[in-house]
């Protein structure tokens, strides 16, 4: 092996063109499988993280927002390149061939002589599966991982039994799975139709040796949602998005200062409410409370309660924002919308952010304060209060 791999130059392509439609179909998950959120990282950012130590290039396949997204802060080690990822296709079959193309496009003396073909939604797996996958490829054009059966397996047909299939030289498939890049590369242009469901299936099919080497249990793949909850045990609980709405509006009152998303704005005129009545701060936490489905500002702070007579909003939202971080979740971002002709919100608008984030405990990158006239209409057309409208998206366990 010290004398094979180093002069081997290692590429891995990434598999995440999949829909998980499996998954999906249990679930109902709005995120497909590979991008779901597991101990805080997408599943694919696991892959990414565990394959590339051990190669010089990684070539992600799918759709390129999503992966640069998931990838974004990926540090390869020197040596190593990331490579733009290229679009898959309607097969896995078909997503692995776009990789190779798109590695074999590298110019001479880039390309790679190995090529390691990676489930991007087996996110544990462990370091010395892929050592031995490419260790045993300094014997064999292709090598992969796999685990012996461990059950008595039968064959069913209608419902019955039709034999016991002996299982002493059965094993289950895992990836990642090692070939010669040439090799691989030849023989899926030439398997186009074919319906294999691994890349060791071409080679065996061609005639070539694949060897087995030790794949792990914890080399998960996730396809149905059990997969889930045992890769939760091992790496951490999955978050999924969730969306939240508010809208609150106070009326002007005089003699009362003005205050908006948590600072004090200059006006001739303040908001009349029970609390200091921060119309941006209410729908906000509105937005909070629902994405959590957690009811509204008024069941946390009820108005009949003496004790938030004049209260300071900026509590409430710090009390939105526990609950979202005591759910074990986290905020992805907030849109608030301010409706009124007067004041002019654009100049208060940053310090609005920056005050929200900071109450929120997230970057102020996270928040968006922006604001509109309803064009002298309405209520707020003629001035006589301020409406405001806030949407949030969450991740939540
Ligand atoms: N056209 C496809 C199909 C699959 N994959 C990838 O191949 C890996 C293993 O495939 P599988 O678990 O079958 O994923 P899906 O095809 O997404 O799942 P399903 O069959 O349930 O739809 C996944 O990382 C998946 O994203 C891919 O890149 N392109
Ligand atoms: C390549 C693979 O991960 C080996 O187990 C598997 O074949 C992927 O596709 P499947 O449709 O989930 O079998």
């Amino acid at each position: 092996m010290a004398a094979f791999l180093p002069t081997m130059r290692v590429a891995a392509i990434l598999l995440a063109a999949g829909q998980g439609r499996r998954f999906s179909a249990q679930t109902a998950s709005p995120v497909a499988k590979q991008y779901l959120t597991l101990g805080g990282r997408p599943v694919i950012r696991h892959a990414a993280d565990a394959l590339i130590p051990h190669v010089q290039i990684l070539q992600p396949v799918g759709e390129r927002a999503s992966l640069d997204e998931a990838l974004s802060g990926l540090r390869a080690p020197s040596g190593c390149t990331i490579a733009p990822c290229v679009p898959g296709g309607e097969t896995r079959q078909d997503s692995v061939r776009a990789g190779l193309e798109a590695l074999d496009r590298l110019p001479e003396g880039e390309k790679p002589d190995l090529v390691l073909i990676h489930d991007g939604a087996r996110p544990y797996v462990p370091a010395e599966v892929t050592r031995a996958v490419i260790d045993a490829l300094s014997a064999h054009g292709g090598a992969i991982p796999g685990v012996p059966v461990a059950d008595t397996i039968k064959r069913v047909r209608d419902g019955v039994i039709t034999d016991t299939v002996p299982r002493t030289d059965l094993y289950r498939a895992q990836t990642p799975q090692g070939f010669r890049f040439g090799l691989l590369r030849d023989l899926h242009r030439g398997a186009a139709a074919s319906d294999a469901t691994d890349d060791a299936a071409l080679l065996e099919t061609a005639g070539h040796h694949v060897a087995m080497v030790a794949g792990s249990e914890d080399n998960i793949k996730l396809t149905y949602k059990e997969d889930l909850v045992r890769l939760e045990r091992l790496i951490g609980p999955t978050l999924l998005p969730r969306t939240g709405l508010g809208y609150d509006v106070h009326a002007f009152a005089e003699g009362r200062p003005l205050i908006l998303c948590g600072i004090t704005v200059p006006h001739t005129r303040g908001l009349a409410g029970h609390s200091d009545a921060d119309v941006g701060i209410h729908a906000l936490c509105d937005a909070i409370y629902g994405a959590l489905a957690e009811g509204d500002i008024g069941r946390h702070f009820p108005p009949s309660q003496n004790e938030w007579k004049d209260a300071d909003s900026a509590r409430f939202l710090v009390h939105a924002g526990e609950r979202i971080r005591a759910r074990g979740g986290m905020l992805i971002n907030a849109d608030l919308t301010l409706i009124c002709e007067r004041p002019k919100i654009g100049p208060h608008a940053q310090a609005m952010r920056e005050r929200l984030a900071d109450l929120l405990q997230v970057g102020v990158d996270r928040i968006s304060v922006k604001a509109t006239t309803s064009e002298r209409l309405g209520f707020t057309g003629r001035e006589e209060g301020i409406a405001c409208t806030a949407a949030v998206s969450v991740l939540v366990p």
